[in-house]
């Protein structure tokens, strides 16, 4: 695929990553970190049991009346966590069609004397336990499976730049907040959405360090754009989970890693034949450290793995900064109010 812009998602299997195949496995991930930034994952360690269960509830949850989902919204939050009405969130200057929960690994909230920024960490909202019994049981095991795989892929993706396999070490929390956002995109209203393109969510990167999307029922619908500006379809493959690369890895990696656009399409024709309800989806946001900052990180990417980066001529010149013997990410936390996962990071050039 190198030396062209993608024109389909690869599919890994995470099997070989604990195999005598590892080497297939990160060469596969190589591929996909620098040319595509979105895959598929196989078999990821993720019982099917506690996934079933924990959607099952997730979809329970959005059945709920609308007092009752009021009942943890998110403006009674200082940490972004909670529910968001159907319409109350903006992506690329028009209103999201979807319905959301936003939880998180559950820590408590900040101190009275530390920063202000440390906000955005803190306790759900749970929802009352006699309304949706077991909810919480059941994410919070399903978070905790996501979460275990999670932490395995900084030292993968390290491995498959060539970098030491504790490069990333320094770069998480321990313990480390990940979001968990239950998401439901109603069908769509006919004609009187097509105004806004029938946006489910607006094309934007995420934020974090990874996301693991879990599409929960079989709409097409999630389209990634590859850099010829072409919308690639990444439509549900069962059994597998969906990753793709956040701009915190992407500034880690000067760039090398691609955080690449992504929306949701609600074109009427998705919700056809055996998918005519709602669509949902369960993306994890695997956060990074809060208090991350330029000076903490420098990474030396080898030669061999910044010239498989390709890119179009175009893009060239405007990139050449990057064209250094050793890159050195530099990363600078903001003020932390993006409710995916929170941070901003400031990548700044080499001199
Ligand atoms: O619903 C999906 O499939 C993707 C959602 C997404 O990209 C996001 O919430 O950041
Ligand atoms: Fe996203």
């Amino acid at each position: 695929m190198s030396g062209s812009s993608f024109t389909s998602i690869p599919v890994l299997d995470f099997s070989q990553a604990l195999s005598p195949s590892k080497s297939t496995f990160l060469a596969n991930l190589r591929e996909a970190l620098v040319n595509v930034g979105f895959f598929y994952l196989r078999n990821a360690p993720i019982s099917a049991q506690s996934q079933e269960q924990f959607v099952e509830k997730a979809l329970g949850l959005f059945e709920l009346p609308l007092e009752k989902k009021l009942e943890i919204e998110m403006v009674n939050s200082p940490h972004f966590l909670g529910y968001s009405r159907l319409g109350a969130e903006i992506t690329a200057l028009k209103p999201d069609y979807r319905e959301q929960f936003d939880f998180a690994t559950e820590l408590p909230a900040p101190g009275p004397n530390e920063p202000l920024y440390r906000n955005v960490v803190g306790p759900n909202q749970w929802p009352d336990e006699t309304a949706i019994p077991g909810f919480r049981q059941s994410f919070d095991k399903y978070l905790s499976e996501v979460s275990s795989l999670a932490e395995l892929f900084p030292g993968l993706i390290a491995e498959a730049l060539d970098l030491p396999p504790t490069t990333f070490d320094q770069v998480f929390d321990n313990p480390q907040q990940h979001k968990l956002k239950l998401i439901k995109y109603p069908p769509p209203l006919g004609a009187s959405n097509e105004g806004s393109g029938f946006q489910g969510v607006g094309p934007h990167k995420d934020s974090g360090f990874l996301t693991f999307l879990l599409q929960g029922t079989p709409h097409h619908g999630l389209e990634v754009q590859n850099k010829n500006g072409t919308w690639i379809p990444a439509p549900p493959l069962p059994g597998t989970l969906v990753i793709n690369i956040g701009r915190s890895l992407e500034a880690l990696t000067g760039g090398i890693c691609t955080a690449t656009t992504h929306r949701v399409s609600l074109r009427p024709e998705s919700f056809h034949g055996g998918c005519s309800g709602p669509r949902f989806s369960f993306p994890v946001f695997q956060g990074v450290s809060l208090d991350l900052s330029a000076d903490k990180i420098s990474l030396k990417i080898p030669v061999h793995i910044r010239d498989l980066e390709f890119e179009l001529e175009s893009e060239k010149s405007s990139r050449r900064t990057f064209q250094v013997e050793n890159v050195e990410a530099k990363a600078e936390v903001r003020r932390l109010n993006d409710i995916n996962v929170g941070v901003f990071l400031n990548f700044k050039p080499p001199n």
